[in-house]
């Protein structure tokens, strides 16, 4: 576990409470990400603006295309200074390898470039449906070792795998896991869920939370009571 494990997800379809939120926030408590829907709607204005406060920032954007393609992309990430991104490792091997090799001129300012394994939103029936006839856990292990083979910094994966992937790849790959739901929460279209005590048994290193977090009536409570539940 690191020291700030928990990245908040800033899925606001509003600029000013994404930014009155932030402001309440501690960098040294957390980490933030956006996603498609902030980074659609408000660009890289947005990164400066949360860089501007000093936050590390995850920008999820899960490139998947052609590797040329998400090589360009990827380094275009690296231009912003975010200290992580993502792409699918569904993808596949030549790409998530053109994506690493484009970060070589950013050197140690390059992001943590890691790669979704299946979405914490879909469980094993979900995949029967795509013709993937394995447990999650097993496509999971998978499409991880296809991204440790590229020489990519870890996963994204749900906290249940953690434990897994943990023992399969060692220590220094890192999990982040979406999917975070404290006790009694409402999952909504999460499918792989854990407690955030529970995810960082398990081995996760970032914990992704969004809903729990930004729904809440009082979202820096929510965000310091699950800090302190890490904490004890
Ligand atoms: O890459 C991600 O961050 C991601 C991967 C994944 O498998 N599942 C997943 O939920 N996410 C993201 O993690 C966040 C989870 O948000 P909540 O479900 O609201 O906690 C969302 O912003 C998702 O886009």
């Amino acid at each position: 576990m690191t020291d700030k494990s928990i990245v908040v997800a800033l899925d606001y379809d509003n600029k000013n409470d994404a930014l009155t939120f932030i402001d309440k926030l501690d960098p040294e408590m957390c980490r933030l990400k956006i996603g498609k829907e902030m980074f659609t709607l408000f660009g890289p204005d947005l990164v400066k603006d949360i860089h501007s406060r000093n936050f590390d920032l995850f920008l999820d954007l899960k490139f998947h295309d052609i590797p040329n393609t998400v090589a360009k992309a990827v380094a275009a990430a690296a231009d912003l200074g975010v200290w992580m991104t993502n792409v699918h490792a569904s993808g596949g091997l030549a790409m998530m390898q053109a994506a690493k090799k484009a970060l070589i001129p950013f050197g140690d300012d390059a992001p943590l470039l890691i790669a979704v394994t299946v979405l914490t939103s879909m469980s094993d029936e979900d995949l029967v449906l795509l013709g993937i006839n394995v447990p999650a856990f097993e496509h999971v292990l998978r499409l991880a070792k296809l991204t440790h083979q590229a020489g990519l910094d870890g996963v994204v994966c749900s906290a249940q795998e953690a434990k897994l992937l943990k023992s399969s790849f060692g220590q220094d790959f890192t999990l982040v896991t979406p999917g975070i739901r404290p006790a009694g929460s409402d999952a909504g279209d999460q499918h792989r869920v854990m407690t955030p005590p529970q995810a960082i048994a398990a081995g996760s290193d970032y914990l992704v939370i969004g809903r729990p977090i930004t729904q809440a009536a009082d979202p820096l409570a929510a965000l310091k009571a699950i800090y302190q539940s890490l904490h004890v």
